[in-house]
């Protein structure tokens, strides 16, 4: 992995989509667990590949992370922008009701305590059920209270005499809501400016004058709040040094963290980011407003964003160059997405995605709807787009060599949980889950050597997400299932440098010649679960 640097980080997300009451005597209100459990690090400049069967919560995922759906549980840290440049709502409510907050916490651990010593008394393993769940639901309140206040305060948290450290990071807050509130208005009056100077007015004129002096006046201002904000830094990074020695503070400093839980912020807030955050659909036909021109398409999300006013002439010329670069051609902005063929259309999707210069792009299937030689210049497109842009893309897709071919790495999923992470050769090499064994196997290949190789088919369908089995979801489809398996979910963990597993038997599966280093038992082949090639022709 070339780049370390983290852009985003999802820990133990959850998307349950709740399912209607079939009667009105139903009392328990099910879901579809659409995506448990997942905790993932997307580094900045990589191509992350999501795989696996069709309601497997690929594109859940996917519009999680972009916020499209409100995440049911967990953390999405977003770290392309900087608290100080969005100055979300949270921050200051931590801040302000930091003593709410404390006593939330600290009502919240001696609950969990109290609960522990319970539970401590009778043993874990004979413990009720409801007083184990009582006792976790208290770690958790806990644990949610001390990472809402800990990420923000850092090592102040623990130790703030007289309260200096939170005065100062609510001093560095307000002053960067007035810097952010100072710099709309002056681009605001800078965009009227160069318009008139565009028409030919000088500063002669009173009103192009007037605009000039407010300009001054507007970056004079912003450039107080700069000076200030950078002073009580100065005096933050002056407490940090005197605390250095305390183990306390710098455990909990190390959990301060400078990125943007995206859950979080509000619609507003969320809106800001939105250009930074873009999604191509998997179907071109449907995701292009047919009354619209491709102009105008593109031009939305400009004029939304506030990158241009409309009509503006400049933004036409930023639209043409755009679309240049997604190889379509000038006089193509008229054109209405009916005139277009599959793959300019996505071409179209892919230009309006790129116009607001997006660091992240979930690419959802964005290939699967097209003809197969359109494929490979959809991704070419795609690939030189990443390297020109500097983009990050989470790549969905049911083609595993597409997947292979532009992901950085991979991860497969399961019935809403990653069952396998690692890089993209590590994972086609050496696929240590059974599931992933399964896929891999199931690539049509025309190497002949290959084809002489026992191929596994993967039998049954996927089991429900609303009751899924229990333990490790894939047991009940799996080869080497025991009776573990189907009692303890296992845990996702690094079996190699960069290589995560959420399997019992992590073993290697698949030797250096590409042969399944393991024996079909006879009785699981009657059950069909597992079906060798010539079983499955019969
Ligand atoms: N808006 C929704 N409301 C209710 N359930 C949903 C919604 N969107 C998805 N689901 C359910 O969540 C589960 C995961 O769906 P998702 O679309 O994420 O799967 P997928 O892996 O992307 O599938 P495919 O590859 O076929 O697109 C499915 O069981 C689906 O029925």
């Amino acid at each position: 992995m070339q780049n370390t640097k983290k852009l985003l980080s999802i820990s133990n997300l959850k998307k349950y989509f709740p399912v209607a009451k079939s009667s009105f005597f139903q009392k328990e209100q099910l879901y579809v667990r659409a995506n448990e459990d997942i905790s993932l690090d997307i580094y900045e400049g990589e191509t992350i590949g999501v795989v696996g069967e069709s309601g497997c919560g690929k594109s859940t995922l996917g519009r999680v992370l972009l916020q499209l759906y409100a995440q049911t549980a967990g953390n999405t840290m977003y770290y392309g922008a900087t608290l100080d440049e969005i100055t979300p709502r949270y921050v200051a409510d931590t801040l302000q009701h930091l003593d709410k907050y404390r006593a939330r916490l600290t009502k919240a651990g001696e609950k969990a305590a109290e609960l522990d010593r319970q539970v401590s008394a009778v043993g874990e393993d004979k413990a009720d059920f409801y007083l184990l769940q009582e006792r976790n639901l208290a770690r958790c309140e806990e644990q949610t209270c001390l990472n809402a206040i800990v990420k923000i305060l850092g090592g102040f948290y623990a130790k703030d005499e007289g309260g200096k450290g939170r005065e100062l990071l609510q001093k560095v807050f307000d002053e960067n809501v007035k810097r952010n509130k100072l710099k709309t208005r002056y681009q605001d009056s800078r965009g009227k400016y160069d318009y008139c100077i565009q028409q030919g007015m000088d500063e002669s004129k009173a009103k192009v004058g007037g605009l000039k002096k407010t300009l001054e006046e507007l970056r004079e201002k912003m450039e107080a709040c700069d000076r200030s904000v950078a002073a009580c830094q100065q005096e933050l990074d002056a407490l940090r040094v005197a605390n250095d020695g305390d183990a306390e503070f710098v455990r909990y400093e190390a959990m301060r963290d400078s990125g943007i839980d995206l859950a979080r912020l509000k619609y507003s807030e969320m809106r800001l980011l939105r250009k930074d955050l873009q999604i191509i659909f998997q179907d071109p036909y449907s995701s292009l407003n047919p009354r619209l021109t491709i102009g105008q398409i593109i031009e939305e999300g400009l004029v939304t964003h506030k990158f241009y006013k409309h009509g503006s002439p400049k933004m036409r010329e930023h639209i043409v160059e755009t679309m240049k670069k997604c190889g379509l051609q000038e006089y193509m902005l008229h054109r209405y997405p009916h005139q277009f063929s599959g793959g300019q259309r996505q071409r179209v999707a892919i230009a309006r995605a790129l116009a607001v210069g997006p660091k992240f792009i979930v690419c959802d299937e964005c290939v699967s709807a097209l003809d197969v030689s359109i494929q490979s210049q959809i991704i070419n497109l795609l690939q030189e787009l990443k390297e020109k842009e500097n983009l990050t893309y989470m790549f969905i897709s049911h083609d595993l060599s597409v997947v292979r071919y532009i992901s950085d790495r991979i991860c497969v999923m399961y019935l809403g949980n990653i069952v396998e992470l690692g890089d993209a050769k590590t994972v086609f090499e050496d696929p240590r889950h059974p599931y992933t064994v399964a896929l891999m196997s199931s690539i049509p290949t025309t190497d002949p050597e290959a084809l002489s190789k026992e191929r596994i088919l993967l039998e049954g369908n996927i089991p429900s997400p609303i009751k899924p089995p229990t333990g490790c979801k894939f047991h009940t489809r799996c080869y080497m299932a025991c009776d573990k398996c189907k009692r303890v979910p296992p845990e996702l963990k690094e079996v190699e440098p960069g290589h995560f597993l959420a399997c019992h038997f992590p073993e290697r599966k698949i030797d250096r010649e590409g042969n399944y280093m393991f024996e079909l038992p006879k009785m699981e082949r009657k059950s069909n679960r597992f079906a060798r090639k010539e079983d499955a022709a019969d």
